[in-house]
């Protein structure tokens, strides 16, 4: 019995010390020295984790979000996500919005930006302290391709006239889609762009790159390092309001021409990435599809594309 209290006690002793500790690190949002230890001759083997540029790749098992968080943290951060719902694409907002509150930088300030030309039915999502949306009117199209390039003209605006002040990073994403694991502070960098989970085992002959040397957004033979998805970019405010006035201005000269790129914004912005190389790299993680059955090197899916009738959803013209 007395042996019992005791143990007890030092067990309990044990516990309290070990929430002191743990209270600790919350005031003092520091992990310095509890982290598992850098292994500087251990990596992942199975994937390329930095560019032949010299830019990380991330895919899970290259980085520490705790320690990533603690030093975020501090900065009080602001990071901005813009998604467009234009149209019968509404039906996809609630699902990505609910899921963003669950796995898209949680705990930081995060202002999402809906355009739509249905403001009446964005729907009620609750969110965390920290967190709001915002909703912006755009005008309907008759072709869905419009409403996916012309993004970068609103999204260029947006910056310009809305967000200098308030925001320091951004991303740029596909509203056809969910988050399922975290998306966080291991993704910021200057200028960030994620591989297309379609191509990211081809040779670069067979990216779907533009191939008219008419085109803006044209890609010679033999150029390009990966295929980027148009469906998720981000960075640094000043980096992303370059690549959107960038792709927004060949798009519309390409248009003057009669010209359309073969992937609209998303040829563009591979155009981009090539003479303007991201300071970091998504891995396919970043944007998976649910009708593509995962490969083994991706460990985790954080954000992927819902399977959706195209016929069905998009406008007809
Ligand atoms: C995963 C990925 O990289 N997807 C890209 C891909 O096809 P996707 O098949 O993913 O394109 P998509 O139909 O999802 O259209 C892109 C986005 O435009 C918006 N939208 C589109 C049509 C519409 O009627 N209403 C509306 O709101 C919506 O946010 C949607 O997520 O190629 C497109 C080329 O144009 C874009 O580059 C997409 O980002
Ligand atoms: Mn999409």
């Amino acid at each position: 019995m007395h042996l019992n209290i005791k143990t007890t006690g030092g067990v309990l002793l044990l516990l309290l010390l070990l929430l002191l500790r743990q209270l600790y690190h919350y005031i003092f949002q520091s992990y310095s020295g509890f982290y598992k230890q850098p292994c500087i001759i251990c990596s992942r083997t199975d994937v390329m984790t930095v560019t032949p540029w010299l830019a990380p790749v991330v895919w899970e098992g290259t980085f520490n979000p705790d320690l990533l968080d603690s030093i975020y943290k501090p900065k009080n951060i602001t990071i901005a996500a813009t998604v467009f719902a234009v149209g019968k694409y509404i039906r996809f907002l609630k699902d990505f919005l609910e899921t963003a509150e669950q796995h898209f930088f949680v705990c930081f300030n995060v202002h999402i930006y809906v355009f739509t030309d249905r403001p009446k039915e964005v729907p009620k999502v609750k969110m965390a302290p920290g967190r709001k949306l915002v909703v912006h009117s755009v005008p309907s199209s008759k072709r869905w391709q419009e409403i996916s390039a012309r993004r970068m003209e609103f999204i260029q605006t947006l910056i310009k006239e809305n967000l200098q002040k308030h925001v320091d990073y951004i991303f740029c994403l596909d509203v056809d889609s969910k988050f399922h694991s975290r998306w966080g502070t291991e993704s910021l960098g200057g200028l960030v762009a994620v591989v297309h989970p379609g191509y990211y085992r081809d040779d670069r002959s067979r990216f779907p790159y533009e191939q008219r040397p008419e085109s803006r957004a044209y890609m010679a033979p033999g150029e390009g390092d990966f295929y980027y998805c148009g469906g998720a970019f981000g960075g640094l405010l000043q980096e992303v309001y370059q690549l959107t006035k960038t792709c927004r201005t060949n798009f519309e000269e390409d248009a003057k021409k009669g010209i359309e790129a073969a992937w609209q914004e998303e040829s563009h912005l591979n155009r981009y990435m090539w003479i303007n190389k991201p300071s970091k790299v998504l891995s396919p993680e970043y944007l998976w599809q649910d009708s593509k059955s995962r490969n083994p090197e991706v460990h985790i899916i954080r954000f992927s594309g819902v399977v959706k009738n195209y016929a069905e959803i998009r406008p007809t013209v």
